[in-house]
Parts: C-alpha cells; structure tokens; sequence
C-alpha cells in the first residue's frame, strides 16, 4: 500500500488519437512533487511508443502494447489488469495513485467497468479524465459519432490544444465558441478545463473525494455504467469499437534515417493515415539524438530528446482506417539512408520543433 493509509485512485486517461494524453501524463510526473505514480500504458500499435518514451525517467510504469486494453486484456491473467495494479501497489513501490493511460482507440465504457470491477480493497476508482484534441474534435466526430459517447461518460473533460482555437469568424472547425459550445452540449455535468500542453492541476485528478459523494453525477454514471448489461468481453464481441476501424502498421531500422525523405513521409503519409508516432535517429554531424516524432490528423511536431543509454535506432508506428501496410513499409523503407552530400536536409525536420 502507499505510505499513506489512504486508497489509491486509479484514474483513467482516455482521448482519442493524439490528443495529448502523454502530453498529460508527462506534465502531472513533472508537477506531482512528492506525489508517486503508477502508469499503465496502452498503445495500440506494436512498439508501445508512449511507455518506451517514459519508461527510464520514472519508475513504476508497466506498458501493454499491440490492441486496446479494452478488448486485449485478460483479467485473470498474470499479465491482467487486476495483477499489474496489485504489483504497483507493492509497498516498496509507494505509489500514491495510479494513472491508465488507454490507446486512443479504447472505448471508455470498457475501460471503466474494468477499473471498477477491480476487487482489491486498496485502490479506488478515480475517475475518468478525457482528453479533447480542441482543433480536430469537430472533423473527427463527424467521422466517429461514437465519440459523442465518450465525452458523455467523463468526469473531467480536458479540452487540450487551445493554442490551435480561434475567434475569427471564418475558422469553422476552429472556432472556438463552436467548438466548446459542442463539447459542452455533451456533457454539462463534468467540469471542462481548456489547456494547451495538457497543462492540468494534478489535484482535480488525485483529489478521489468527489467520485464518493453519494449522488453525483460522477457515481451515477458509474452506476450506470455497471447495470448495463453488456459485460466485460462480450462488450467487445457484439459492439464495435473505433479501433475495429483502425489498423498500425509498425516499421523499425537500426539503420539511420534520411531526414528529408522522412520529412515528406510525415507531410504526405500513405492514404488513410491519421496518427504517426516513435523517433528517428539521422547520424549526422549534431543530430545524433533521438528525434520524436508526432502527426495527428496532418499536424507535426518533432522534439529532440536524449537515447537515456538506449542504441540509437528508428521506432515509428503509423495509425489509419485502410492503411495498406506494404506502402507504408515501401515508402519508409526507402527513408533509410542518410544523404551526407544533403547539408541543409535536417532542416526538413527540425523546422517542426515545437515552439516552446
Ligand atoms: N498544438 C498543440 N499540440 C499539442 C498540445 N498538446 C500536445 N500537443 C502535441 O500533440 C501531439 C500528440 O500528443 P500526445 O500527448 O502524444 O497525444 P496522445 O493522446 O498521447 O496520442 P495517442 O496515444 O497516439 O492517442 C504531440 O505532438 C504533442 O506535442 C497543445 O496544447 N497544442
């Protein structure tokens, strides 16, 4: 147990694809102080991208790659749910909460139930935090109507990207009274923070008071969500998930990377493509560091981060509904080689350095 006499929230993370659930989980290890967390990470394609980058900086964090948790996990298994909670709870661990980060495929529903049917007395369910990509919600639930019921089943809604809103009047999908006045008309009950980064304060999610109140509009549709009939897998077998659509294709090269042709994979992906995510090492004379890459729905970003005494090598997952698999292995096939002659050809990737 940790060192207080207190249950530990388990709180879950969802959002669909990329919008900016590691982002989150990485600020709440940066502003936590004293406060130690577990993280159990979920990605969906075959290299856990988000666990590896946060595995080596703290300790505590179990990944579970390669499909949803929400249909993938066993619970009776070693590797389920219910055991890898019981090993964070080691008392030598002193994990004071601990945070599901699920692929941004994952139904919440699912994963709710899952949290709540935990047995062990000395954890809590704390809630579910949903993240909202603030710039793509309006296309993406055109695309994925399924999305109105993921917002309508948060406890706290974290409308991320802010940066990307707009008050113009010709910003359609990103006007910003639009965009809020649709979040908000899903779910009035749960309270909605507009953040960039994900910047959240880490006591509206570890604070697991308010999901005991009798009543509240977070216990009732816990409740809710328990009666409902459809259980545990079955869920998995007679409704369909956003990631029923979904497939990863996953490439890896110890070989080092041509960054100009990269840089034209990220900006033109293979049809169907939303998520790109993972690193690339170039080799080239002040690039050797570790290159992370992001695009969600057509937008990148690239940050320089150290290899933490890892080999330098390639890891990139690409998300999308139709992907064809051999062109997407084909077109980052041929991105492996540098061009040594290409002095400036860096600059096709680093000109997407996040402005900090
Ligand atoms: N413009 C902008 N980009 C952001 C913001 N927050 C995060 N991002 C970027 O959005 C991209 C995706 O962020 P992640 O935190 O990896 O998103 P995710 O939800 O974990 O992604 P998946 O696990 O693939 O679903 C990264 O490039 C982030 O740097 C923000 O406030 N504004």
């Amino acid at each position: 147990m940790s060192s207080s006499s207190r249950q530990v929230p388990v709180i879950v993370v969802a959002g669909f694809l990329g919008a900016g659930k590691s982002t989150l989980l990485n600020h709440l290890l940066r502003s936590s102080g004293a406060t130690r967390i577990g993280l159990i990470i979920n990605d969906f394609g075959a290299i856990n991208v988000d666990a590896l980058l946060v595995a080596g900086q703290v300790d505590g964090v179990v990944g579970l790659g390669n499909g949803c948790m929400c249909c993938t996990i066993d619970d009776d298994s070693p590797d389920g749910i219910e055991a890898i909670v019981r090993r964070l709870l080691a008392p030598a661990a002193g994990i004071d909460a601990i945070v599901i980060e699920a692929s941004g495929l994952a139904e919440p529903r699912t994963l709710i139930r899952m949290v709540a049917g935990l047995t062990d007395p000395r954890i809590v369910y704390g809630g579910l935090v949903y993240l909202v990509d603030a710039g793509g919600f309006l296309a993406s639930r055109r695309q994925h109507p399924e999305l109105a019921a993921h917002i309508r089943v948060a406890d706290l809604l974290v409308v991320n990207k802010a940066d990307l809103l707009s008050d113009k009047p010709d910003a359609d999908d990103l006007d910003r009274d639009t965009v809020l006045g649709a979040i908000a008309e899903l779910n009035s009950t749960a309270p909605m923070v507009l953040t960039t980064e994900s910047v959240v304060d880490p006591t509206m999610l570890f604070d697991p008071a308010p999901v005991r109140e009798d009543g509240g509009p977070r216990q009732l549709s816990l409740d809710e969500l328990l009666r409902e009939d459809a259980h545990d897998h079955h869920e998995c077998v007679d409704h369909r998930h956003l990631h029923d659509e979904y497939q990863s294709v996953s490439f890896q090269s110890v070989e080092p990377m041509n960054p100009r042709r990269l840089a034209v994979f990220l900006e033109r992906p293979p049809a169907g493509t939303y998520r790109i995510k993972g690193w690339a090492h170039f080799d080239l004379p002040g690039h050797r560091g570790r290159f992370v890459l992001h695009a969600v729905g057509g937008r990148i970003r690239i940050e320089a981060a150290s290899w933490s005494g890892e080999p330098p090598s390639t890891a990139i997952v690409v998300i999308g509904v139709g992907l064809d698999e051999e062109v997407v292995q084909t077109e980052l096939s041929a991105a492996v080689g540098p061009d040594l002659n290409d002095e400036f050809g860096i600059l096709s990737i680093t000109r997407y350095f996040a402005a900090t």
